[in-house]
């Protein structure tokens, strides 16, 4: 049915409900957390360990342009069809694909498009972010991973993660996993004038990438970056200097440790609220691996499955998921 080709083209609000026909190719790069070494080549074997990646192959979004022209020709393909107007078996499957198509496609964009909590230093690292040729700063040797703006949190995320700031009012925020640092300056945005967040990330390109738009705004200076994988800087962190919120989104891995950590170190605040993000990873957790069209990711996905487990048995904590973008969760101490 060659008119529903477009139904397997990137949308990102389309690929939260269904599966993708992205190629799959090799991981751009491996490198354990805890080792920031950059090998040149992802041997397949190694693209089963659990390290950090950086990005995945195939998950790239396709440029603006391009992805208006093909959902826009997919949508021309199926004019006048609907899932109401059909007369045979085959227009009315195109029908109720169309809608479910634009259902899920638009949910997206409508969000973002009626949402308006983002401010100017989200702005400023935004266009940051678009305007930097990460492929190429990853092939010269500048970054420790390969990236690409789809690591980030989006513009509904942070702009959530902003408004769960403004809501729980923290004097100090802990962020594990910074990359441009856009979920950093929706915090920054929020925090009151004597607020403080703290970023942990293990790439030293991206303290100086991120302090750059920083030091532009007055209200930069509530940031400051530690450098180093996040399992050492937090072994550093002061126990008398605790966290009211932590926006946990580094090695997927390691989430676990994570909060053990914060918890073993007594690193939260009375109250703390902690936000996980990717804690629905693709649906991997939910999703058979027979159905995976990037069968590398599934190690993080394991494991992210384990960690929702263990958040949802553990007898201190009380959690809640929410579907937002690549799913986020709540959690705070009983
Ligand atoms: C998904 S991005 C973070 C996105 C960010 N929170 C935002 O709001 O856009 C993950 C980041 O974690 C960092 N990272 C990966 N493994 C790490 C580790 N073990 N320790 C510290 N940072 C790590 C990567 O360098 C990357 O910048």
């Amino acid at each position: 049915m060659a008119s529903m080709r477009f139904l397997l083209s990137g949308s990102s609000g389309f690929r939260r409900g269904l599966v993708t026909a992205a190629p799959v190719v090799g991981a751009a790069a491996m490198g354990a957390s805890s080792s920031p070494s950059r090998p040149s080549a992802a041997p397949a074997a190694l693209c089963e360990m659990k390290g950090y990646t950086g990005r995945f192959g195939g998950t790239e979004k396709l440029e603006t342009g391009a992805r208006g022209t093909l959902e826009n020709s997919a949508l021309e393909a199926s004019a006048g069809k609907s899932a109401a107007r059909w007369s045979i078996h085959c227009e009315r499957i195109e029908g109720v694909a169309k809608e479910l198509f634009c259902l899920i496609g638009g949910l997206d964009p409508y969000i973002s498009s009626v949402s308006n909590c983002s401010g100017p230093i989200m702005k400023a690292i935004k266009d940051k972010m678009d305007k930097t040729n990460w492929d190429s700063l990853w092939s010269q040797g500048h970054t420790m991973f390969s990236y690409g703006p789809e690591m980030s949190t989006d513009p509904t995320e942070a702009m959530t993660i902003k408004m769960f700031t403004f809501m729980k009012s923290p004097k100090r925020v802990l962020e594990i996993g910074m990359f441009t640092g856009y979920g950093a300056a929706a915090i920054v945005e929020a925090l009151p004038a004597d607020g403080e967040c703290v970023s942990l990330d293990i790439d030293p390109f991206l303290q100086r990438w991120v302090g750059e738009v920083m030091s532009k705004f007055p209200e930069g200076k509530k940031h400051s970056v530690m450098v180093g994988p996040a399992l050492e800087s937090m072994a550093k962190l002061p126990a008398n200097k605790k966290f009211d919120f932590v926006f946990v989104d580094a090695n997927k891995s390691e989430y676990k440790r994570y909060v053990e950590v914060l918890l073993e170190r007594d690193l939260l605040a009375d109250g703390a609220m902690i936000a996980v993000d990717n804690t629905l990873y693709c649906g991997l957790p939910y999703m058979p691996a027979e159905y995976d069209t990037q069968p590398k990711r599934r190690g993080f996905g394991e494991d992210i499955k384990e960690f929702n487990a263990w958040l949802a048995n553990h007898p201190k904590l009380m959690t809640v998921m929410l579907p937002i973008r690549d799913g986020v969760t709540l959690v705070r101490k009983r």
